[in-house]
């Protein structure tokens, strides 16, 4: 069984490494490192790498007949052991240098675009739409990818249509609000609305495209409880409201607009957070996380 050193990591980001196995396979590992208010904690939620990870694999899994993608094992012996579970075996792509965000639901930079231009990449949207707004169709959102640590910039299909050509941007659109357009469905049938998601895609040798990175996940997507969902107003994330509210109470001491780190989060905290993503998960999939792989480091 090989180990994690055995293998040379090619890109990181936030909370998420990937590294090379051969020329054709990478290693796509998840940590159980959580960002919030722009700050990787110094606290890691036990259990969120595998989550995260069993979460793609049943999104990967589910919407194959939409898009091909690059899993390629989930359990294999190729997988060191202090990272099964939360590290996938995927196909090397040659990967487009696009952000593919789809919304369904108008919040974060979306809302503060609409604010000013009435649009949101060049998207026009009717008038009065309010924060958390549903809109009446998904819209396109693409971004170009940031340094860890900056915000992606929102660009315009055009923008797209520039860096990648206009057949690779429609396709890249058109997968996009496909596989979006049948998660958000099924995920709302769970009692989960998905207001938004962003994908990466690459190009295998045959030119198809290929759907990458992780997918659907609570950090790749806005998941809020559809209980109480209700547009006016800024919604509670499903995973990550226990760590804003502690963080934003005084309790926690921090100052958000400071540049000071946020504080490590109390137990009661993480046990609640990690309770979250698990329920996130066996809500979405109806499969209990107790069956999800486990290395034995
Ligand atoms: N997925 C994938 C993939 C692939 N299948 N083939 C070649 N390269 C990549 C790749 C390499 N980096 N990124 C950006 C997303 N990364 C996520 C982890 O954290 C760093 C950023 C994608």
């Amino acid at each position: 069984m090989p180990k994690l050193a055995d293998y040379r990591q090619v890109a990181a980001g936030k909370v998420r490494q990937v590294y090379e196995v051969d020329d054709d396979l990478l290693l796509f590992v998840a940590s159980d490192r959580i960002s919030a208010y722009d700050h990787v904690l110094s606290t890691e939620i036990p259990d969120k790498g595998r989550v995260l990870t069993a979460m793609s694999v049943f999104w990967f899994e589910r919407f194959a007949d939409l898009a091909p993608n690059h899993l390629v094992a989930w359990d294999d012996p190729r997988i060191p052991d202090e990272v099964r579970g939360r590290a996938l075996l995927v196909r090397r792509l040659d990967m487009v240098q696009v952000e593919c965000v789809a919304r369904g639901y108008l919040t974060g930079s979306g809302m503060v675009e609409y604010r000013r231009d009435g649009a949101v990449c060049g998207v026009e949207l009717p008038e009065g739409l309010v924060e958390a707004s549903e809109l009446a169709e998904p819209i396109f959102t693409p971004a170009t990818k940031a340094e860890i640590g900056a915000h992606d910039e929102n660009v315009s299909f055009e923008h797209v249509v520039a860096q990648v050509g206009a057949d690779l941007a429609g396709r890249l659109r058109d997968a996009t609000l496909a596989i979006y357009g049948a998660a958000r469905e099924y995920a709302r049938s769970r009692g989960v609305v998905l207001a938004d998601t962003k994908f990466e895609f690459g190009l295998d040798r045959s030119g198809a495209l290929v759907l990458g990175d992780e997918v659907l996940t609570p950090d790749s997507s806005r998941y809020w409880p559809a209980d109480g969902y209700a547009p006016g107003r800024v919604q509670p994330s499903f995973d990550k409201q226990y760590v804003r509210d502690w963080l934003t109470s005084d309790a926690s001491g921090w100052d958000r607009a400071s540049d000071t780190p946020p504080p490590p989060l109390p137990d009661d905290v993480v046990a609640a957070t990690r309770a979250r993503y698990v329920e996130a998960y066996e809500r979405i999939t109806g499969l209990s996380f107790a069956d999800w792989p486990s290395g034995t480091s």
